[in-house]
């Protein structure tokens, strides 16, 4: 795995938690956690590596364990939403319970979730460095899924409140993204208003700039539309400095608003109104100059969810039905980077009943001009002369994913999964993370 490279003077503890809830099982049992790197840390958290056993026999993972201080509202939000969510591009959660820290004597909850080796934001920084951009074929497949993921989440009315590219986990040997960090998210109910701070700055919607209390679910489309700005660009599309400025930064791509939108969005702003243009020619001539590289059906995609008015913006279907995913429905291989070889995509098309509802007519325009295997590797329809790869990547996004392939550092043990002892067995096949 690769590193989040945070600088750290965490310290990595081994531990026994009495009350280990599985997700999957709701069995509640007494584990012993080892830690061993720490990988990430937020406003509210820091995030570990783990792996977890019941007997010190079989271990389970690597997780990405994340510790908040328990007892907060929005902290308990986040394990219930985690909790009712399964989904391929949904951050998976494995084991979940409390635990006195040691270190400060306060009481901790600590979600276990799969473990992804990046955040997108690395995938975009690495691009960068190099003076390289981040290749269009890798753009649509990065998009699609976290339209996906949307689709599904906004479904359940789960708005996730903060997206941004290192909120994103992506798996660049195999092109799987999952969303995470759930710390922000929210179900909203039609009628009840939400606070309006919410959302890192450079990916607000411009309605929470306003102040605008009963958002919907379209804020996380604006912050999608920032992403795949991101990506495209190398670096962060509207970079105010402040809230207000912020929304110039979007009036300068966009033109200014109009006086409904504000006025809807928030009947008692009184701020200024961006009513004067801050450049020349049209939008779309704007737009067509900042993403040159996006392409016809690119820009297209961006004009469309980089929208003022929330009821215009796409709705994920519709951004999943976008000719940008053409691409995705035309052929089966990707290069990941630094690969000379190609390999199969993921399985972008392996809807769930729930998907297919939401679809509806639209899978027509969605579903892949080659037919999917019940193990979701992508088979073509025609002859394909794939001879030349052999790489099984067949990956129904979060099978195995978290399924111990490599043992924890300091045990001795063979390459099985769930890690144990004496183990002599190489099938991975059995997801025996929640026992
Ligand atoms: N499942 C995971 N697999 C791998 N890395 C993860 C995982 N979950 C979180 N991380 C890493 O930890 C970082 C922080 O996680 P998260 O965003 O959930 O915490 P947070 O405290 O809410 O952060 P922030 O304040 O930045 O929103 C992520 O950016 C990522 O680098």
């Amino acid at each position: 795995m690769s590193s989040h490279n945070p600088q750290s003077n965490y310290k990595c503890e081994e531990f026994v938690a009495d009350d280990v809830t599985s997700n999957k099982s709701n069995v509640t049992r007494k584990m012993l956690i080892k830690e061993y790197r720490k990988i990430g840390h937020g406003a509210f958290g820091t995030v570990v590596q783990a792996y977890i056993t019941p007997d010190k026999e079989t271990w389970y993972g690597p997780f990405a364990i994340k510790k908040v201080p328990a007892q907060t509202e929005y902290k308990s939000r986040e394990l219930q939403i985690l909790r009712m969510t399964n989904h391929p591009n949904v951050v998976k959660l494995e084991y979940f319970f409390t635990h006195l820290s040691p270190q400060d004597h306060k009481v901790y909850q600590h979600l276990a979730m799969e473990c992804l080796p990046e955040t997108l934001q690395i995938e975009i920084n690495r691009y960068v460095t190099n003076r390289l951009e981040l290749p269009l074929k890798h753009i649509k497949l990065y998009t699609y899924q976290i339209a996906r993921a949307m689709m599904y989440l906004h479904s359940m009315g789960i708005c996730h409140r903060d997206i941004k590219p290192s909120n994103i986990l992506v798996n660049p040997e195999s092109g799987v993204l999952k969303i995470c960090d759930f710390g922000s998210a929210k179900r909203l109910e039609p009628d009840a208003p939400s606070i309006s701070y919410i959302c890192s700055r450079f990916y607000r919607a411009p309605e929470l700039i306003l102040g605008c209390t009963n958002y919907t679910t379209q804020i996380d489309i604006w912050g999608l539309g920032c992403v795949i700005g991101e990506m495209l660009l190398g670096q962060a599309v509207f970079q105010g400095q402040e809230p207000l400025l912020q929304f110039r930064e979007i009036s300068k791509l966009l033109g200014p608003p109009a006086k409904k939108f504000i006025f809807f969005s928030n009947p008692s702003y009184d701020g200024p109104l961006f009513s004067k243009p801050l450049f020349t020619g049209t939008s779309k001539e704007r737009f067509e100059k900042y993403f040159s590289h996006a392409g016809t059906d690119g820009i297209d995609l961006l004009m469309k969810v980089l929208v003022y008015d929330p009821v215009e913006r796409l709705q994920p279907k519709n951004i999943l039905a976008h000719s940008f995913f053409d691409d995705l429905r035309n052929e089966k291989y990707f290069l990941p980077r630094g690969k000379t070889q190609p390999i199969l995509l993921p399985n972008l098309f392996d809807f769930d009943d729930l998907e297919l509802k939401i679809l509806g007519d639209l899978i027509e325009n969605i579903k892949p001009n080659y037919s999917i295997n019940t193990n979701g590797s992508n088979e073509a329809n025609e002859n394909s002369n794939n001879n030349n790869n052999n790489n099984n990547n067949t990956n129904n996004n979060n099978a195995n994913n978290n399924i111990t392939s490599t043992p924890p550092p300091n045990f001795n043990t063979s390459d099985s999964t769930p890690v144990t002892s004496n183990t002599n067995s190489n099938d991975n096949s059995n997801n025996t993370n929640n026992p």
